[in-house]
């Protein structure tokens, strides 16, 4: 199945965009009859200690024994402590490596998305050990960010004991992953937004905001609006013909529905539909984005007549090139 979107800046191409549905991910533990009716099982639990500006970890010591409670009896639960970025990464694919039946990402977004990458080496799956033909690794969740965005879209709140009881009935479904190709051909794999311009830079500013909870995000939007200039962009779908989008304030790539702390940036997508949503903010200014927060965390600003939104199916190919010859920021992808 292949679901493309692909971004290029012009003239002189700064960087590329193309995201695909790659093979589906299943996203908990185990499949349709819970934990009870299988052997032994190996779950790595990736814990990020400094999530949610250090609540992670405290809540983490608290649900250990909990998590050892309800599914030591039936798992060899292996917790591995991240040490900073991009360990999260190093540690998932050693646990593929090493035939793990799950890693569980314990965190936020951040966390998430490093986990998810670290199923993937050089564009593939990262291969097991284990030569069971029937053995894949699933990725789970334990949602313990700031934002805690991904898990919105399955109604999932911030609470790890629910978590824990939804590893334990072993409900698994598939999920789509999309690809993003740098400019020298370098792949990142994305399962919640993937967004450039003013929201990938709020992203960045959010950061340094981790203290102030979800307004973070909110006080990283007003941040990014400081010195930004909106784009004009050409826009082509599958090799058809340019289309101009004037003053894009962000481009933001959906395949589920929540970033900036709850903001429903891309309210239709289904992470296990095929399809990606592409939503794009044009001529917003600080004062536009103050006025329709209320939309955005809605999810009903697609109504508004300076946001557009389309939906895109498989083997759908996605082009953006930008009027302006300047590199933007890479794209952050949650
Ligand atoms: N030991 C560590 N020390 C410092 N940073 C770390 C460490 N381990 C992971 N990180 C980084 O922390 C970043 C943010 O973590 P995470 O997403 O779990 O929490 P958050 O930012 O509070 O939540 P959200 O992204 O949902 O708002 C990750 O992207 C990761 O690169």
């Amino acid at each position: 199945m292949v679901c493309g979107i692909a971004a290029v800046t012009m003239p002189k191409p700064s960087f590329s965009l193309r995201a695909e549905q790659s093979s589906a991910l299943d996203l908990s533990a185990d499949a349709t009859s819970g934990l009870a009716s299988h052997s032994r099982r190996d779950f790595v639990f990736v814990v990020n200690p400094k999530g949610a500006n250090g609540r992670t970890g405290k809540e983490w010591k608290k649900l250990l024994p909990y998590l050892r409670t309800r599914l030591g009896g039936h798992c060899n639960i292996c917790e591995s402590i991240t040490s900073g970025p991009s360990h999260a990464m190093d540690i998932t694919r050693e646990a593929i490596r090493e035939g793990a039946d799950a890693v569980i990402a314990v965190g936020g977004d951040g966390t998430l998305h490093e986990v998810v990458n670290g199923f993937f080496w050089a564009g593939n799956l990262v291969p097991s050990l284990d030569r069971r033909p029937e053995h894949s690794t699933a990725l789970g969740l334990i949602p313990l960010g700031t934002g805690s965005d991904f898990a919105r879209t399955f109604g999932w709140k911030n609470d790890p004991y629910e978590a824990v009881e939804r590893i334990v009935r072993g409900f698994k479904s598939k999920l789509d992953v999309g690809i993003i190709t740098g400019q020298s051909g370098e792949q990142h794999f994305f399962i919640n937004v993937a967004d450039i311009h003013l929201s990938a830079k709020a992203g960045y500013y959010a950061s340094k905001f981790k203290r102030f909870g979800n307004l973070c995000y909110v006080f990283g939007a007003l941040r990014a609006f400081i010195g930004h200039t909106n784009w004009d962009l050409k826009v082509k779908v599958n090799g058809g013909e340019w289309e101009v989008f004037h003053k894009v304030t962000a481009l933001c790539i959906g395949n589920a529905k929540f970033f900036g702390g709850g903001m429903k940036i891309t309210p239709t997508a289904d992470p296990s539909s095929g399809n990606l949503e592409v939503v794009i903010l044009q001529d917003f200014k600080w004062y536009d984005f103050v006025l329709k927060l209320h939309k955005l965390y809605k999810g009903t600003h697609l109504s508004e007549r300076n946001v557009s939104s389309r939906s895109h199916h498989q083997h759908c190919h996605y082009h953006t090139s930008s009027l302006r010859s300047s590199l933007p920021l890479p794209p952050l992808l949650q």
